[in-house]
């Protein structure tokens, strides 16, 4: 059905108050979090319960969880990983790209380390991954600074291939085993130990870890420099829209805040309604109650 044609998924007098202001507006932010993938079919933190496999995923993304088992947290990663280059950008994130080449005082501020967002060619100068990426790697070991970019290969090691359902009867050939969900707490994960790990080509010492911001580490400080050069460029700032995040993760939520302080009005769009602290900090201007990967397109038309 055209885009024309599709039923509008926002109430018209919010929509037009929206952009009303969008138009006028020349220094905006973005939060955006797990919810803007969820049409990718890229599963939210707190989606499935917080839980991958057994485990809470906030406690699988700490660097107290990969010295005691990096096994463990290597298949965590690497399944994301696979699943995010099996993903693709969806017309949320073409549409917060698309407003960034028009509004070029308008920075996105990510949470997400799927790497979606630079996939959808949003200009990277205005695009801040506050908790960096998976196509990351970078050394764990303490003396050594060994940082590599970009690497997508998928398994990393062969040890974190995904396994295949080889007793699948329908399978033809091994290329065509169906791939398991290792999320799936019913499938077997092999233990892996520290010879089966990447480990760092410089110091040939430590094991290399996925380049993201675990909790209770810093996020990146040019990062942050750019931010804080960027809100403090300006006397005001006109919107802030706050996509797809519970907003519960600091300090990336405290940034709703700060950019209220600056004049911000606040334009939230979430699945649901009630996953977003309702406190007068997120009263916003603007809910847009739905799918990202719907509303965005609609709104920033
Ligand atoms: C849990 C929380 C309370 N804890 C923290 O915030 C901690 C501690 C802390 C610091 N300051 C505080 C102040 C108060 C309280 C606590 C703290 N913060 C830290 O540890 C930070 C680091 C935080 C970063 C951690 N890394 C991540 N990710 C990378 C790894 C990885 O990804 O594996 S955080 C990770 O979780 C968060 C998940 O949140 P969301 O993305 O919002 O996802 P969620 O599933 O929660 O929600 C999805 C939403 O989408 C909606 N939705 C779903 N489908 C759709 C749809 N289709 N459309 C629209 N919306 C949709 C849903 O309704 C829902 O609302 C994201 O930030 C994500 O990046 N570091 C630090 O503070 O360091 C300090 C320091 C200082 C000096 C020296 C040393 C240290």
């Amino acid at each position: 059905m055209a885009a024309s044609a599709r039923p509008s998924v926002v109430p018209q007098k919010d929509l037009e108050s929206f952009q009303e202001h969008l138009d006028k507006s020349t220094r905006i932010l973005a939060l955006i979090g797990a919810g803007l993938s969820a049409s990718s079919g890229l599963p939210t933190f707190r989606g499935a319960g917080g839980l991958w496999r057994t485990h809470d995923a906030t406690q699988l993304a700490t660097p107290e969880a990969f010295g005691r088992d990096p096994g463990l947290v290597w298949q965590f990663y690497s399944y994301r990983r696979h699943m995010a280059l099996k993903a693709k950008p969806n017309p949320a994130h073409y549409a917060l790209a698309e407003l960034a080449r028009k509004k070029e005082d308008f920075i996105t501020l990510s949470q997400n380390v799927d790497g979606l967002s630079p996939r959808a060619k949003h200009p990277p100068d205005q695009l801040k991954l506050l908790h960096g990426s998976l196509f990351d790697v970078k050394c764990s070991d303490f003396f050594c600074n060994y940082v590599e970019s970009n690497n997508y290969t998928d398994p990393i090691v062969p040890a974190l291939a995904i396994p295949t359902d080889e007793s699948d009867p329908t399978t033809t050939s091994a290329l065509a085993a169906r791939e398991l969900d290792i999320s799936d707490i019913n499938v077997d994960l092999p233990e892996l130990t520290f010879s089966h790990l990447p480990r760092c080509p410089k110091c040939k010492r430590g094991l290399l870890r996925p380049g993201v911001v675990w909790f209770g580490e810093q996020l990146p400080a040019k990062v942050m420099r750019d931010i804080e050069e960027w809100m403090v460029g300006g006397d005001k700032i006109d919107l802030i829209m706050v996509i797809g995040t519970s907003a519960r993760v600091y300090p990336a939520a405290g940034y709703v805040d700060a950019a209220r302080a600056k004049g911000a009005r606040v334009a939230i769009v979430n699945m649901d309604k009630n996953d977003v602290p309702a406190s007068g900090l997120y009263k916003g201007d603007w809910f847009f109650e739905g799918d990202a990967a719907q509303i965005m397109p609609e709104i920033l038309k």
